[in-house]
């Protein structure tokens, strides 16, 4: 008997544009859900779009409550579940970067409710995925989440936000190409699932951005609108695959280390952008293609544009095989001679 079964959830609403944030009501209104609605957010999203978000809920008769977050942990994780849970929320509406996104859609797959994706910066593919990233300790979790019924994504607010957020945004589709590199071989070493749409996608969307990298400005609108609908492209292929990994590969595990060893030194796609220039160097892959379209962009392809010192870049990259068991080019791990030796080869270092 045929037995496959296979879940896809995508969300109804995807709603980008100018000035789009005061349709959030009216976009989620649309989905039929019940309830009071728990705004989950960080202090400058708050300011830059979440406070306005509340106000017009409760302008709608909804009766909104807004709960802060600082980091992405299952610490915060529990807070938000009891906001929830102490407004009885029917619903939570993820405003922000990656990480107050994260928890709102790792909340709402806790208690069982719905959620609705309002980025504040086009800095992560996260926007509309079902996996949640959180650090726990040594290790890091890619973790089941709820997938956002409704995305708001404003490209007044995604254009105004700083400019790194969007070349961030930006390097983590690019990132795509390495991931699914990565996928292929774990595929073929290790009898990974793969899934031939999901890679095609996810590689279709890096390859889009990458021929568009001349025409991504700062200041234009239009380079906001490009780079979320790639993020939005991005996050349907992890959701169809029901994994992170046609966005996640040796590049994230990379990232992930930096994140434990020098937290906060650099933004998430930044450091995935450098991860994913070594990463293709190791594949024997156009690493100066990958390095020319990340500097086209803004975005960094050093370790000093990092902010990050040598020492740190190589012991995060010897050591990054072991934060996840995610098969990759890393294998078992890079010694540090050839750590040294990719690092100065593709001029990281
Ligand atoms: N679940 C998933 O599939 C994915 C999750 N992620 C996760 O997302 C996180 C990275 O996302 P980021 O957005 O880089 O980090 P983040 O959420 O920490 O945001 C970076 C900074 O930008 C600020 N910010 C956001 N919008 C702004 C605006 N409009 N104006 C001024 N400042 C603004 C935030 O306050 C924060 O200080 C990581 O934790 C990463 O693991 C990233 C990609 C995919
Ligand atoms: O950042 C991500 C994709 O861009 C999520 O990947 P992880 O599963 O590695 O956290
Ligand atoms: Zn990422």
């Amino acid at each position: 008997m045929f037995d496959k079964t296979t879940w896809i959830r995508l969300p109804r609403n995807v709603v980008v544009g100018h000035g789009v944030l005061d349709q959030t009501v009216e976009a989620v209104s649309e989905l039929h859900l019940h309830g009071r609605p728990l705004v989950v957010t960080s202090p400058t999203p708050r300011r830059v779009a979440a406070d306005r978000v509340a106000a017009d809920f409760e302008d709608a008769g909804e009766d909104p409550a807004v709960v802060e977050i600082e980091t992405a942990s299952f610490e915060a994780v529990q807070e938000v579940i009891a906001a929830a849970e102490e407004i009885d929320a029917g619903y939570l509406v993820g405003v922000g970067g990656g990480k107050a996104i994260d928890i709102a859609k790792m909340a709402s797959h806790d208690i069982g409710r719905g959620f609705v994706s309002v980025p504040t910066a086009a800095s992560h593919d996260g926007i509309v995925s079902g996996r949640g990233s959180v650090p726990e300790g040594d290790t890091r979790h890619s973790v089941a989440a709820e997938p956002p019924l409704a995305v708001i994504a404003d490209t007044e607010i995604l254009a105004d936000a700083p400019w790194e957020l969007t070349t961030a945004g930006c390097a983590d589709i690019i990132s795509n190409y390495t991931a699914i590199k990565d996928w292929r071989l774990a595929n073929r070493l290790q009898n990974v699932e793969y899934h031939h749409y999901a890679a095609a996608l996810a590689e279709m969307t890096a390859e889009m951005l990458v021929e568009e990298a001349d025409s991504i400005k700062q200041g234009l609108e239009e380079s906001a609108w490009a780079v979320v609908k790639a993020l939005v492209s991005s996050g349907v292929a992890m959701s169809i695959a029901d994994s992170s990994r046609p966005a996640s590969g040796a590049e994230h595990l990379f990232s992930h280390q930096l994140d434990r060893m020098v937290p906060d030194a650099a933004l998430h796609g930044h450091q995935v952008g450098v991860g994913t220039i070594v990463a293709e160097y190791l594949h024997g892959g156009n690493w100066r293609g990958v390095r020319d379209a990340l500097s086209t962009i803004g975005a960094p392809t050093t370790a000093e544009e990092l902010g990050i010192d040598e020492e740190t870049v190589v012991a995060a990259l010897t050591s990054a095989h072991e934060i996840r068991d995610r098969y990759t080019i890393l294998g078992n791990g890079m010694s540090e001679a050839a750590a040294y030796e990719a690092v100065e080869t593709t001029g990281v270092i």
